[in-house]
């Protein structure tokens, strides 16, 4: 078992790593931000610069994830561009996903980016995080739904033959099965097919159990709600670290 260790967070190791998401508008926004979630103490913040206003303006955002690094350090950053179509909040044309990813990975300025599996060309981009030690999250979401099993186990175990050092997959539950069926897939995946961490959920307040129940089923990381919740069924981050915290010791 692979785990990805980013200074002393070692993620696929313990207690399920907090992550905890940045959704300002600005950077005027961003900097208020951190300041509040710094007092939860998040494992590892991503950015979710889908929701700056500039990201069509490639230097804004370059100065933008510098002056967040520097504000963060050494929290491990995650740096995430989510696609409309995997529930973002801007449309771009898939060549300027590609040009904004692989700028953001050569300032080094990220830990890890996240990159949709069912993006065109990801093998591109994988290529170019390894080349500047850049950990690739590779991710997939489904907001209407949730596949089922065979399907989800098929995603995460394509990701990890394109390369990715965390699979990651987020799935909708209509009914409080298909929750069973995320976690079931999440430990058939851990238990037979990942050799590295992996990261599954399933959203919405029926999901939420899935959230706190990594260590249990194989999820090395949770996302917890900071000043904004990225997705529906967050939990507030210190709520999640009081909850891990309780399952984890007893
Ligand atoms: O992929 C994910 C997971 C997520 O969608 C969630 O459900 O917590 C939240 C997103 O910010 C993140 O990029």
């Amino acid at each position: 078992m692979k785990i990805v260790s980013i200074r002393d967070i070692h993620i696929g190791e313990g207690v399920p790593k907090i992550i905890v998401p940045l959704m300002g508008k600005n950077i005027e926004q961003l900097l208020v931000e951190i300041k509040t979630i710094k007092q939860v103490t998040p494992d590892i913040v991503e950015w979710r610069a889908d929701v700056l206003e500039e990201i069509e303006n490639l230097e804004v955002v370059k100065k933008t994830v510098s002056t967040i690094r520097e504000a963060l350090f050494p929290t491990p950053l995650l740096f995430t561009f989510r696609s409309h179509r995997e529930g973002g909040n801007k449309i771009i044309e898939d060549a300027y996903y590609k040009e904004l990813l692989e700028s953001i990975i050569q300032t080094k300025a990220i830990d890890l980016i996240d990159v949709e599996l069912f993006f065109p060309n990801v093998s591109e981009i994988v290529e170019t995080a390894k080349a500047h030690d850049i950990y690739v999250v590779m991710s997939s979401h489904d907001f209407e739904k949730t596949p089922v099993k065979e399907e989800i186990i098929w995603r995460l175990r394509r990701m990890q033959e394109l390369g990715a050092h965390i699979p990651k997959i987020a799935v909708m539950p209509k009914i409080p099965t298909d929750v069973l069926t995320l976690l079931d897939a999440t430990y058939t995946m851990k238990s037979l097919y990942a050799d590295r961490p992996i990261i599954t959920m399933s959203m919405a307040s029926t999901g939420a159990i899935s959230r706190i129940a990594g260590q249990v089923f194989g999820s090395a990381a949770t996302f917890g709600a900071g000043v904004e919740a990225s997705a529906p069924g967050q939990i507030p981050a210190e709520e999640l670290r009081k909850m891990l915290n309780v399952l984890h010791t007893t």
